[in-house]
């Protein structure tokens, strides 16, 4: 059996994304997703000038083959770049030997662990108030975990505030937006904001927040000490994490869980947080970290040491990272949580899918592979449209981390 043919599509209904389509000389084909949110070109050059030539006439059932092939190969590892490109041949090769075998993936993978996989979802307001009422929507939609972000005053633009309810995008202009950010004063607001929701909806919902790697090791700690009393299910990078270290000063100061990981790219990057169990999720997903074949070892590692997962879901990662991503989740032992941005409706259009949500829940459907296809007439309408992810200045003008 060969790979005949593969081809990337960049398609923009709303917001971009990059798929692999990988045709098999036995008619049978996958679909993988190698979108990286505002710097998307560099995957499509990667994967068209120096991965598509390498994999035409391999044989794609040498699924782990081909993957040590295109990270040893390259010879330069690791990076969003090549691990996004790595993982959209990975999902499209793991679809083929689902549908060949005429299975869903998740039966591939071992089969199921759970019937339903609880998702998070996203409710942001400009201040405490609206966030309060944000997330009273959540809960009347049935989520049963729900990630709460407020404006805080004084500080333009602050992370995770949306102009929409459903569908927040933050790669917004084709160059970067500039957003403010004040550490006094996000760590005395954020606190009422946490208090306030356990004062109005009580502790039946899981509560999530993103630090968005802003605080310094210090900070955080101070941050997840003060959130303690409104028992959070997650602090997410609460500080950057290329200092694994770093988190070992937070640990010691607070029992608020901590995730991390929707930047990390392979195991090497989240090997000594898991190790030294410093935190309590891992965030990485299908298409950050080299696709299923990758992730499944991050997972193996992070159950070891209680680890449980939480993939990434933003609405960057596309419907077929998503699909992946559930099927992996409805097998993983150590399943945590799947974030769970909504996709316009444009972008479910364009990308046929077999997953639903229900009651709090994602449920993947039956269908053989991953379960999610391209309609590549419709894709064909929406061509690709600069974006930028935005930058954040304290209000001196340092650079800060957006
Ligand atoms: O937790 C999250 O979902 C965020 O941190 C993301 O929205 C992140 O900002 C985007 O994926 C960036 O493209
Ligand atoms: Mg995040």
């Amino acid at each position: 059996m060969k790979i005949e043919a593969a081809k990337v599509i960049v398609s923009s209904p709303g917001r971009n994304f990059v798929t692999l389509k990988i045709w098999t000389d036995q008619g049978v084909y996958g679909i993988g997703d190698g979108t990286l949110n505002g710097r998307e070109k560099a995957v499509v050059s990667y994967l068209e000038d120096h991965v598509v030539p390498c994999i035409v006439g391999m044989d794609p059932r040498r699924i782990e083959d081909v993957w040590q092939y295109l990270y040893k190969g390259a010879y330069w590892r690791r990076g969003p770049v090549t691990m996004r490109a790595i993982a959209a041949v990975d999902m499209a090769l793991w679809d083929i030997k689902a549908k060949m075998a005429g299975m869903p993936l998740y039966d591939l993978l071992g089969g199921k662990s759970r019937e339903r996989v609880m998702v998070y979802g996203h409710a942001n307001g400009s201040d405490i108030d609206s966030t309060v009422e944000a997330v009273g929507r959540y809960i009347d939609m049935g989520y049963k975990a729900i990630r709460a972000q407020t404006g805080v005053p004084g500080i333009k633009d602050a992370y995770g505030v949306g102009r929409g309810q459903l569908y927040y995008e933050p790669a917004d202009a084709t160059l970067p937006s500039v957003t403010g950010w004040d550490t006094r004063k996000a760590l005395n607001y954020v606190p009422q904001l946490f208090e306030k929701l356990r004062a109005t909806y009580g502790f039946d919902h899981h509560l999530l927040h993103d630090g968005h790697h802003r605080y310094t090791p210090q900070e955080a700690a101070n941050l997840g000490k003060r959130l303690e009393p409104y028992q959070l299910f997650w602090l997410e990078d609460c500080t950057p994490a290329e200092n694994q270290e770093a988190f070992r000063l937070v640990r010691q100061h607070t029992v608020t869980p901590l995730a991390v990981g929707e930047i990390f790219n392979t195991i090497w990057d989240a090997k000594d947080l898991i190790e030294n169990q410093l935190i309590d999720y891992i965030r990485t997903t299908v298409v950050g970290a080299g696709g299923l074949t990758h992730l499944r070892r991050i997972a193996d590692l992070a159950s070891l040491y209680q680890v449980r997962t939480g993939c990434h879901g933003a609405t960057d990662l596309s419907p077929v990272t998503m699909g992946c991503a559930l099927h992996f989740d409805t097998w993983v032992p150590n399943f945590g949580i799947q974030e769970y941005m909504r996709h316009s409706e444009e972008t479910d259009a364009v990308f046929p899918h077999d997953y639903r949500f229900e009651d709090g829940h994602l449920i993947v459907g039956e269908t053989p592979g991953h379960g999610v296809d391209i309609d590549e007439a419709l894709a064909a309408r929406y061509p690709y449209k600069q974006a930028c992810l935005p930058v954040a200045r304290l209000e001196d003008g340092t650079m800060w981390s957006w």
